[in-house]
């Protein structure tokens, strides 16, 4: 007789808890350059690693809703745009009075919610480049019930023109399909371990990203820094390697002086990780 389980995980649950352990992953990868890690708070007075992972669990009952919302609604369109809107504004406030009003996870809410959805319209055949092309799908959709507050990221746009969170899901997350993914497999392929073969990702998403936190916080010469420094620590040999260590070193070091805090390439290793994860396990 088979053995009774007590309780089998619906699809909706186990996309949030791949959700959660993304950003529980991504919380936890250390040295990571200014980002809240095991080492300590990077360039953040208000966030440290406990208040990272609280908001992280806060944060599943908003994913398995985003994904249940998609099962039921079973298609990309206005009705599943808006009732992730919904659901991701309630999640925010979930995540606030965890965190007693600090911005832990806007952006992971933001990219980690469409890309859940997106997994849920079509679990067998949730690869890579079709979930985020349905997540694309949906970023593009106008939700009407949106805020428009003067955001940080809207704040930067204005001043730099830079393509913020939005732009990116709406592109279909280059940074992680085109950068971060693909070294990701390329350092594990080098046998550089899991944890170098992560932080390598993170690195490569900041080769190239327009981080609205890094610009807000320190400008065009916080993201030169971070872009720059990123890519010397790949050139150097990547994390597993001494010479990319000293590369690593410096790059937090410079990110620390220019108080610039790579929050939203933490947000898109995090979904990086979650596509990861996603193939064939669903
Ligand atoms: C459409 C939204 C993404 C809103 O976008 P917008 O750009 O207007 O808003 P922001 O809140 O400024 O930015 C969103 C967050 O996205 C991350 N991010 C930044 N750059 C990028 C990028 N190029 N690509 C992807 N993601 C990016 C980043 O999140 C991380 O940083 C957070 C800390 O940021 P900040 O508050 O600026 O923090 P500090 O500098 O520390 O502040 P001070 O201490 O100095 O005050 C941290 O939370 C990380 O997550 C950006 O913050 C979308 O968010 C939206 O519309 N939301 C409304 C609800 C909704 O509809 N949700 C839909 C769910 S599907
Ligand atoms: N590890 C981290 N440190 C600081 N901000 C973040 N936003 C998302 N992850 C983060």
């Amino acid at each position: 007789m088979r053995a009774l389980k007590l309780h089998e995980l619906s699809l909706a649950e186990r996309l949030a808890d791949m959700a959660v352990d993304a950003l529980i992953d991504e919380a936890d990868l250390s040295p990571k350059p200014a980002l809240v890690d095991r080492r300590g708070n990077g360039a953040h007075s208000d966030l440290h690693l406990g208040l990272m992972h609280a908001s992280a669990l806060s944060l599943w009952p908003m994913f398995k809703e985003m994904a249940d919302a998609a099962l039921d609604i079973g298609e990309v369109g206005l009705p599943l745009r808006e009732a992730l809107g919904r659901l991701g504004r309630e999640g925010e406030q979930a995540m606030l009075a965890t965190t007693n009003g600090v911005n832990t996870h806007r952006g992971a809410i933001w990219a980690l919610g469409l890309l859940t959805a997106a997994a849920a319209l079509e679990p067998q055949s949730a690869h890579a480049s079709a979930v985020t092309l349905k997540a694309a799908k949906l970023a593009l959709l106008n939700d009407r019930y949106a805020p428009q507050p003067m955001s940080h990221g809207a704040h930067v746009a204005q001043r730099y023109g830079a393509r913020g969170a939005r732009e990116e899901a709406q592109l279909g997350f280059p940074s992680v399909l085109q950068r971060g993914l693909p070294q990701l497999h390329k350092s594990r392929r080098q046998n550089a371990g899991e944890q170098n073969a992560r932080l390598d990702a993170l690195l490569a998403i900041m080769t190239e990203l327009a981080d609205t936190c890094v610009l807000y916080r320190a400008g065009l010469e916080g993201q030169h820094a971070m872009q720059r420094g990123a890519q010397a620590v790949l050139e150097a040999g990547g994390s597993a390697t001494l010479a990319g260590r000293r590369q690593l070193h410096e790059l937090d070091q410079q990110l620390l002086a220019l108080n610039a805090s790579p929050g939203g390439a933490a947000d898109l290793l995090a979904a990086c990780l979650f596509i990861d994860r996603l193939d064939g396990a669903l």
